[in-house]
Order: C-alpha cells, then structure tokens, then sequence
C-alpha cells in the first residue's frame, strides 16, 4: 500500500485555493488513488459546529485559538488520521498554518501558546503515538491582498474573517510568508497572481516533482469550481 499524504492548501481568502482542490483531487483519482478532501475549521460534525461558530459570532482571539484547536483535534481524530492509516491522499483546504497567520500575525495573538496548543492537538492521534501530525506538503498560494479582495468582492459575502480590512491581510499574509520562512522543505509557494491555467501548472509541477502525482494530470479547472462541494 502506497503511504499516505498529508497536503494543506494556505493563503489569505481569495487566493485560489478551493478552486484547485478538487480538480486535484479528480487527478489523483484518476491515477488510482484514494483521495479524502476536506477542510479546516470543519471536517466532521462537530468541527462544522465550531467553524460556524468561528465564521459568524464574535470572540476573542484566545477563544478563536481554542475553538480552532478544538476542532482540529477532533478533526484529526476522526478523518485525517484514519484517512493517512489507509494509504489515503488527504487534501485539506487550511490547517494549523491558518491559526498562525490569522489568529498570530492577523490578531496578534502570542504565537509561543499557538505552538503549545499546536503540540498539544497534534500529538497522540497517530500510529506513532509521540508524533506531532505536521503536512507532508503545504501548498501556499502567495498573493497580494488587494488583488484577492477584488477577486472576492465579485465572488461571495464575506464571512467574519473576510470582512477585516486589508491591514489585518496583509498581517496575516506576512504570517504565512513567515511560517514559510520557517519550514522551507515543507512548504511549496505558488504564484496565485498568475492566470488558473498557470497556477495549476505550477501546482501539479510540484507534485510530479515529488514523485506523487504522475505526469500530464488530469484537466486545467473551470474558473467556477466552488469550495462550497467540500
Ligand atoms: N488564478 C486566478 N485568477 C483569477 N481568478 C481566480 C483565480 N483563481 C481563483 N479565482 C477566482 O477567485 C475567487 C476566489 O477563489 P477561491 O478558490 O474561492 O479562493 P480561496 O479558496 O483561496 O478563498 C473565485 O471567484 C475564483 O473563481
Ligand atoms: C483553519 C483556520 C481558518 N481561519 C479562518 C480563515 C478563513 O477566513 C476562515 C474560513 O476559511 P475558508 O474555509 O478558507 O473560508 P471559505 O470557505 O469562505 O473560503 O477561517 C482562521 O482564522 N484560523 C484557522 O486556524
């Protein structure tokens, strides 16, 4: 059984992440391989109850960090640990990089309890029970805050995190650019400025790259494929 593989999808709202995710997913599947898709916060019943909650009632950034947290254990408990078990491709749309750049570098947030509360949600869940689930892989769509912000007004209503002004993205995207920083072999950046076409060749570069994904995968995605079939 091939191994399984943990890709996260980041960047700042608007950047073109949920319109790749399940083109990318019809190409692994195409190839043979299972793929579970699913996204953060959410991906189980009660994690759905939590991001709703994150999404539209007001708190502060400690309650955000914990109600994200929360989340994310249960999310990883139920899906993406049993997912990687199986051999699984796991595309998930945002992970524990979110809650550094949104609730650290957008809110303000002290990030030395984000990396506690990373360790302490993220280890205990796998086959090896000291591990700390990290991404195999993290797919960062880097794009300008304005740019993205006009992508969206056309798009849909703005959620809590969608209605912040563009100060708090270019936090928030000077959060990623850190983390990224930070953990070079993890991370890939794509140039989400450029046209879908290339951004989807890039993409898949990466991955054949890896040796994950064979060569000449699967179709360029329509311009309309919503986030909202995760
Ligand atoms: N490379 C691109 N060029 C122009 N518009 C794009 C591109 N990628 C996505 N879009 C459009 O931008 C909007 C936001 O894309 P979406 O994938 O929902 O972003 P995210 O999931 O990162 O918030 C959508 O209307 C989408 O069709
Ligand atoms: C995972 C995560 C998301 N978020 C925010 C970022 C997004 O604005 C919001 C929801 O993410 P997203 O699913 O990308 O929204 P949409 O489906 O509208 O594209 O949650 C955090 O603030 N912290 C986190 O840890």
């Amino acid at each position: 059984m091939a191994p399984g593989l943990f890709i996260t999808f980041e960047g700042i709202d608007g950047a073109g992440k949920s319109s790749h995710i399940a083109p990318l997913a019809a190409a692994w599947r195409a190839q043979g391989r299972c793929v579970t898709l699913t996204r953060e916060p959410g991906g189980t019943p009660l994690a759905e109850k939590l991001r709703a909650l994150l999404l539209h009632d007001d708190m502060d950034a400690l309650t955000e960090a914990l109600l994200v947290f929360a989340a994310r254990r249960d999310h990883l408990r139920c899906v993406i640990e049993p997912a990687l078990a199986r051999g699984d491709v796991v595309l998930c749309d945002r992970f524990t990089d979110a809650t550094f750049a949104y609730q650290g570098a957008g809110r303000g947030f002290d990030t030395q309890v984000l990396s506690y509360l990373e360790r302490i949600a993220q280890t205990g869940l796998a086959l090896e029970p000291d591990l700390m689930r990290n991404p195999d892989l993290t797919l960062w769509f880097d794009l300008a805050p304005d740019v993205a912000a006009a992508r969206l007004a056309d798009a849909r209503s703005p959620d809590r995190f969608e209605a912040l002004d563009t100060a708090f993205f270019h936090r928030v995207a000077q959060g990623y650019a850190a983390r990224a920083a930070s953990a070079p072999q993890r991370f890939a950046r794509i140039d989400a400025a450029q046209p879908q076409a290339q951004v989807w060749q890039q993409l898949t570069a990466v991955l054949v790259q890896r040796g994950w994904l064979a060569d000449g995968a699967g179709v360029v995605p329509a311009m309309s494929v919503p986030g909202a079939t995760l």
